[in-house]
């Protein structure tokens, strides 16, 4: 175990960051010689900021949810959770992502009561808090309904529900309203940052979309290149809250932060939006390329 403490540790738990990635290199593993997906990450993420990650298709956004959930373990450098390094998948971890995952043949309560389930919490008890948290999401009238009978929206509120529900310690979320259109969007935006307000939950929310990173973070880290690498972080506290998201894309401030993260991404793109070869990595053996970047979608 190596040995970087975290900042005023010493004080007690409070002050121990939930996510800690150190000098991070992850190559996924395979045969022959692996480009990294990502290398030398540094990030501390304190208990209760809201961080949005933002880059271009391939520069490994994922992969830093796999690693903070305990899916995908660090090759080389640290990674902590908690302040430890764990062996087995990390507790305490909700992860939503963009693929709807509800089983069809539950009812939204039965959805919502599910991870309960599985923790063997009794059905009485299992069925009140699922209730409670499908009103808290909006869709208290809608227990006793399918999947198939609800909104994208709904059934996105209904899989956040059912990720809440477990009261996680660290919420990951990977563009869980990119199969949204753009009001419908703007809404979730609204409606996730004022039942996470307040709280102490953690969140790390990977996102293409630049507005949706500004509007919802406390703090956005763009990444770039392939291998991915942290290029920026930007801590936005100079933008206004509790206004909607329309009139905190007029303030100056926005613009500045917009302009400037843009920078970073777009500079590393190639023209159909994939992150570009990481140039300063290139002539390095052990990061020989071998492992195919997955085309898909740019920065919006
Ligand atoms: N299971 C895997 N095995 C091997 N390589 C992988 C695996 N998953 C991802 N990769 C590679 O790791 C790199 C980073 O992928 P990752 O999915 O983390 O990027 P991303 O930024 O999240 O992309 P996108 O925005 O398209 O989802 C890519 O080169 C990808 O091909």
């Amino acid at each position: 175990m190596g040995d970087f403490s975290p900042p005023g540790t010493g004080v007690g738990n409070a002050e121990v960051p939930v996510v800690e990635f150190k000098d991070v290199t992850v190559r996924y593993p395979g045969k022959g010689v692996i480009r990294p997906a990502v290398v030398d990450v540094d990030l501390t993420v304190p208990k209760g900021r809201f961080v949005c990650v933002v880059g271009p298709s391939g520069c490994g956004k994922s992969t830093l949810l796999h690693v903070c959930s305990g899916l995908l373990k660090v090759s080389n450098g640290q990674f902590r959770y908690l302040g430890k390094e764990w062996r087995k998948l990390h507790p305490g971890i909700g992860y939503v992502t963009q693929r709807e995952t509800l089983l069809p043949w539950k009812t939204v309560l039965g959805n919502i009561a599910l991870p309960l389930k599985i923790k063997g919490v009794s059905r009485a008890e299992r069925r009140e808090r699922a209730a409670e948290m499908a009103a808290s999401v909006g869709l208290g009238d809608w227990l006793n309904h399918y999947p198939r009978e609800l909104s994208g929206g709904m059934r996105q509120r209904v899989q956040l529900g059912r990720t809440l529900v477990t009261e996680p310690t660290l919420l990951l979320m990977d563009e869980p309203f990119g199969a949204l259109d753009a009001v419908l969007r703007v809404r979730m935006q609204e409606f996730l940052k004022s039942r996470i307000e307040g709280t102490d939950l953690t969140t790390i929310f990977v996102t293409h979309d630049l507005n949706e990173a500004l509007t919802l973070g406390d703090e956005v880290v763009a990444m770039a290149g392939a291998p991915g690498t942290v290029d920026q972080i930007d801590t936005l506290e100079d933008l206004p809250r509790g206004v909607s998201p329309v009139e905190l894309r007029q303030t100056p401030a926005y613009a500045v932060h917009e302009a400037r993260l843009w920078k970073t991404i777009a500079g590393n793109l190639s023209d159909d939006g994939v992150a570009l070869s990481n140039p300063a990595l290139e002539h390095d053996d052990d990061q020989a390329v071998t492992a195919a970047t997955r085309s898909g979608r740019g920065i919006s």
